[in-house]
């Protein structure tokens, strides 16, 4: 199976997923002076007031948390959007302790995490995984975070890591609204890209915060807790350096919000 490991890692996706190695593949190094200001492209809006989560879980890759997409009471639109995505999921990627961890760089540098928020366009396609595997099925909204003082809300999430260690667990989670992971700013860039994950489905359009959200060392200290491993497994690996590296832009171009 697949991982962040020197046997399994990155480099070693390619193998059983070839599209590792496609035309619109995440994260990519954003070069902000490079990035093209398009005036057509409006402001995204948040819809997530009726928004409940649901769980938190540890799938073994990263945590977890899942929401309600039955319906359209929490959807992302605008910006390079066609209709409205609905929300499904979000989690985060990280590195080990002092070193970066995002998937998204900003003209070489990285952050200590990245969140993403990812949401399915349910207006053309059934289900999350028809949308997951189509070229417009996801809109994956990315949000950097970097380290200094305690995030006030973020404590609600990492307080409830212990409960989800291991692969496989999951247990209630109610109520939480991502809103309140939010920078000030929903200024972004945009660009076609894919799952930074495996199964690397070229199906995301990506929504990129310039603004990052700050949390506290000892907060994402508090995510290297999890492990990538099964409680019943000897193997114990801490759960780290779980984020993909920058990919080829090939023949894209990155726009920016004015
Ligand atoms: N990291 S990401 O590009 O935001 C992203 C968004 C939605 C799904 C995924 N990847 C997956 O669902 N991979 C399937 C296996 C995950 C754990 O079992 C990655
Ligand atoms: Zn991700």
């Amino acid at each position: 199976h697949w991982g962040y490991g020197k046997e399994d890692g990155p480099s070693a996706w390619h193998r059983q997923y070839p599209v590792a190695k496609g035309n619109r593949q995440s994260p990519i190094d954003i070069i902000p002076n490079e990035a093209r200001r398009d005036s057509t492209l409006g402001p995204i809006f948040l819809k997530y007031d009726q928004c409940r989560s649901l769980n938190i879980a540890n799938n073994g890759h990263s945590v977890v948390v899942e929401f309600d997409d039955s319906d359209d009471r929490s959807v992302v639109l605008g910006g390079p959007l066609d209709n409205p995505y609905r929300l499904k999921q979000f989690h985060f990627h990280w590195g080990g302790k002092g070193c970066e961890g995002s998937e998204h760089t900003v003209a070489g540098v990285g952050y200590a995490s990245e969140l993403h928020v990812v949401h399915w366009n349910a207006v053309k396609y059934k289900t999350y995984n028809d949308a997951a595997a189509a070229p417009d099925g996801l809109a994956v909204l990315g949000i950097f975070l970097e380290l200094g003082d305690d995030h006030r809300w973020l404590h609600m999430m990492t307080d409830a890591l212990y409960m989800v260690k291991f692969k496989g667990s999951a247990t209630d989670f109610k109520g939480f609204n991502p809103k309140c992971l939010l920078p000030n700013s929903l200024h972004y860039w945009t660009y076609l890209g894919s799952l930074t994950t495996p199964p690397l489905h070229e199906s995301v359009t990506w929504i990129v915060l310039k603004e990052p959200i700050v949390v506290s060392e000892k907060q994402l200290g508090m995510f290297r807790m999890l492990q990538f491993n099964g409680e019943e497994e000897d193997q114990r690996m801490r759960m780290e350096n779980n984020f993909r590296p920058p990919q080829n832009l090939k023949e894209r171009i990155v726009r920016s919000s004015n």
